[in-house]
């Protein structure tokens, strides 16, 4: 097996349009979309909008009737199909795996259809099953109903990656599973995509999911066209129109919470100071920054108490044991939503934020995150006019 995995490649759909026999509204129209290499893009919609024929004819399981999907530079109708789907992994619901073959079996049909010898194979299954989470010792001779249906999931991403190819289709691949096991597939998929830089295509009617995983999400409305195509904070602060609005539903600022990340926001230096730093010289400091107190914190920047400047009056010499212990802190890492949640059951207003090995990064009160989020909502308003009118003045 390789040591480097094989980074995703970019598709672009130019004006693809797809009309099943027996007429009707065309299932798919004049579609325009260009998904870079390595992100995820997540096609989302209400039933029948097209998403699932939209991904299909990607690896060419449903032929265009016209336009034209070029994957990395080169036309897909010049592409022999077999060669195509090879180099497409594809996932479906409930992972589609056949029941009588043994996990190992699933996950080995497209390397031994390439020829590959046994040995590379079986090993190339084992570290497989790791990669997706499961103890290739105990499943890799399992059969499919034997296991749990994130289990069966996780064999399914397994086999589609089996011969690594530049590029995954993933079709509502979580949309069977409970909200606990979808939450958790959802992180490891992230988490394999941190090291794969797959491009991934990817299919749920489910908003949520789509703004979790999505780097770039296509809003897509029957009959088969897109609505808007954005980021999900672009999405959640400017919908297009009511259609996109009406499919977000309430909660956009909630959402957008959930979406950034405590380190992505800047959050309040409060002036800080070590145990063993001198108490005047930390009043002073507490004095000219004018919020009335500092975070103590141990010989690696650990946060340990705040001390205000009336616990600071007339200590001499190191701040010791000065002020109030901390009883909590945010993790850089955090949700906004994590941490406002947080921060409404803090003992004070104000909570320590930690960065790497638990060092003091800043700090957080309600008032920034509230003041965080109408930054995020002014920056994405302004990028959007921007785009619309290019020449103005920035
Ligand atoms: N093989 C087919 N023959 C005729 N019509 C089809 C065929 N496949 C899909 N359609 C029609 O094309 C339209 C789009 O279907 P598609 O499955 O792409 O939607 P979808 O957004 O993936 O829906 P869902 O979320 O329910 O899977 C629908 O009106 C559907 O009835």
């Amino acid at each position: 097996m390789a040591d480097q995995s094989t980074t995703g490649v970019p598709i672009e759909l130019r004006k693809v349009t797809k009309a099943f026999p027996g007429g009707g509204e065309p299932a798919v129209r004049e579609l325009d979309l260009n998904i870079p290499a390595g992100e995820i893009v997540v096609l989302v919609g209400p039933s029948g909008c097209g998403k699932t024929t939209t991904m299909r004819m990607i690896n060419r399981l449903i032929e265009p009737t016209s336009g034209d999907i070029v994957i990395d530079g080169r036309s897909s109708h010049d592409i022999d199909p077999d060669r195509l789907r090879r180099n497409i992994g594809y996932v479906i619901q409930q992972a589609g795996l056949f029941p009588h073959m043994t996990v190992a079996a699933n996950i080995a049909q497209v390397p031994k259809m390439l020829g590959w010898d046994r040995a590379r194979i079986a090993e190339r299954v084992d570290e497989l099953l790791t990669l997706v989470g499961l103890d290739a010792e105990a499943y890799r001779d399992t059969f499919p109903r034997r296991l749990s249906g994130g289990q069966q999931q996780r064999v399914g991403v397994a086999r589609a990656l089996a011969a690594d190819p530049p590029v995954l289709l993933m079709d509502e691949p979580f949309g069977a599973l409970d909200p606990i096991s979808r939450e958790r597939l959802q992180d490891e998929l992230l988490g394999l995509q941190d090291d794969l830089a797959k491009t991934i295509v990817f299919v749920t009617h489910d908003i949520d999911e789509a703004l979790k995983i999505g780097d770039h999400i296509a809003i897509m409305k029957a009959p088969g066209h897109i609505v808007q195509y954005a980021t999900p904070a672009e999405i959640l602060t400017n919908p297009a129109d009511g259609y996109v609005e009406q499919f977000l539903g309430a909660g956009s600022s909630m959402r957008l919470l959930r979406l950034t990340k405590v380190g992505d926001i800047e959050v309040d230096q409060v002036p800080y100071a070590s145990e063993d730093a001198d108490a005047a010289a930390v009043l002073v400091e507490i004095e000219r920054d004018g919020r009335g107190y500092a975070l103590i914190t141990d010989g690696m920047r650990r946060p340990l108490r705040w001390v205000s400047a009336e616990q600071l009056q007339g200590v001499e010499g190191p701040v010791g044991s000065a002020g109030d212990a901390i009883t909590g802190t945010l993790g850089h890492r955090m949700t906004l939503q994590d941490a406002l949640e947080a921060l409404l059951n803090a003992d004070n207003d104000v909570v320590p934020v930690v960065g790497r090995r638990r060092a003091y990064a800043g700090a957080l009160s309600l008032s920034t995150v509230q003041n965080a989020i109408q930054a995020i909502k002014t920056r994405e308003r302004e990028r959007r006019l921007h785009r619309n009118h290019p020449g103005g003045s920035g």
